[in-house]
């Protein structure tokens, strides 16, 4: 039984890379005092866009990268100068699998199965990830959601108490994203710290306790899925309609002051609403425009909205 809640501390963690040709020989800070907590029997993301820092980060408190400023402690350790037993504690699904190309899925997990004094049911966890299906295939073979299933799978044989997953979803089908999100929900139940990764704002918010949201190495927002959605704009409502008529961002705007964005393809997103007389004058001017949309819908602010805001301040800022 872990003698802490806690399984994991980063402490205004610093890292560079380099030296790089491309700053005269200079080396790059990438992490520039990240820090995060992460406890057991919950889900901890950071989030943030490409290149924001997230696998970094996640690699120093592996103890895979050698931080050069702050501390990492996960289990009450040191992980950089962690042993074989502190080590087996923990289970790591990288990004690129890291899975050796000729194995066959099942005989590797097999073989990590041996490694550890208490291995979990390899039947039972390629039952569960539906590893059978392509049991017979060797690695190199698969494909990268299949690759992300098994590289899951290796990073559960062991029993962890803590599980680092970077970019858990990435490649995965609708069933095997399902699949993978329920399997973490179940471990989270059990009372593993789980500590993710993602850029993927519905990822976020669909599988998060506490979400860090990090950004050019910095930490930028941090809270509940609830906390950072919750805002001085709280009671602000976004209309997600769907129409193949072209809609016109500045009439909406001079007739009532709403803003219009287009999301993608037929996709538009109204925002600013505050009141319902906000929400009759979208209809309305959705009707003088005679536009029916095939679906339409309210709801409040997204984790995505926080983030879009956060971006528009630093533009704003810069
Ligand atoms: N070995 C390295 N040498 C030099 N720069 C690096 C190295 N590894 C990462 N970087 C840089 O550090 C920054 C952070 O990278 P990192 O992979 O941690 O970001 P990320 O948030 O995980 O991004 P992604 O979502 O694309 O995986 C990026 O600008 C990246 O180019």
């Amino acid at each position: 039984m872990p003698a802490s809640s806690t399984a994991l501390i980063v402490d205004e963690l610093r890292k560079d890379f380099g030296p790089v040709p491309a700053l005269d020989g200079r080396m790059l800070r990438v992490l520039h005092g990240v820090s995060l907590r992460a406890d057991f029997g919950s889900v901890t993301t950071l989030l943030g866009t490409n290149g924001a820092g997230k696998s970094t980060t996640l690699a120093c408190a592996q103890g895979l990268l050698k931080p050069d400023g702050g501390s990492v402690t996960l289990l009450g350790e040191d992980p950089s100068s962690a042993n074989a037993a502190l080590r087996s504690r923990v289970g790591v699904m990288l990004q690129d699998g890291g899975l050796p190309p000729s194995v066959r899925p099942v005989s590797l997990l097999r073989h990590l199965a041996r490694m550890y004094r208490n291995p979990a049911n390899v039947g039972e966890l390629v039952r569960r990830l539906a590893i059978e299906d392509f049991a017979a295939t060797s690695i190199r073979r698969l494909s990268g959601g299949q690759k992300q299933r098994v590289a899951l799978a290796a990073a559960l044989v062991g029993r962890p108490e803590v599980i680092f997953l970077d970019e858990p979803s990435a490649g995965l089908d609708p069933q095997s994203r399902h699949t993978v999100f329920e399997l973490i929900g179940e471990l989270r139940e059990a009372g593993l710290a789980i500590i993710l990764t993602t850029h993927l704002m519905d990822d976020a918010q669909r599988l998060s306790d506490y979400v860090y949201i990090i950004d050019s190495g910095r930490n930028v927002a941090e809270g509940t899925v609830a906390e950072l959605t919750a805002s001085a704009a709280s009671e602000s409502r976004i209309v997600d309609l769907t129409t193949n008529a072209p809609l016109n961002a500045d009439s909406l705007h001079s007739s009532t002051g709403l803003t219009l964005t287009r999301r993608d393809g037929d996709h538009y997103r109204i925002t600013g609403l505050h009141t319902a007389a906000d929400l009759a004058a979208a209809t309305a001017w959705l009707a003088h425009q005679e536009v029916l949309p095939s679906s339409l819908t309210l709801q409040a602010r997204t984790l995505e909205d926080v983030f879009l805001d956060l971006a528009t301040t630093k533009e704003e800022g810069a």
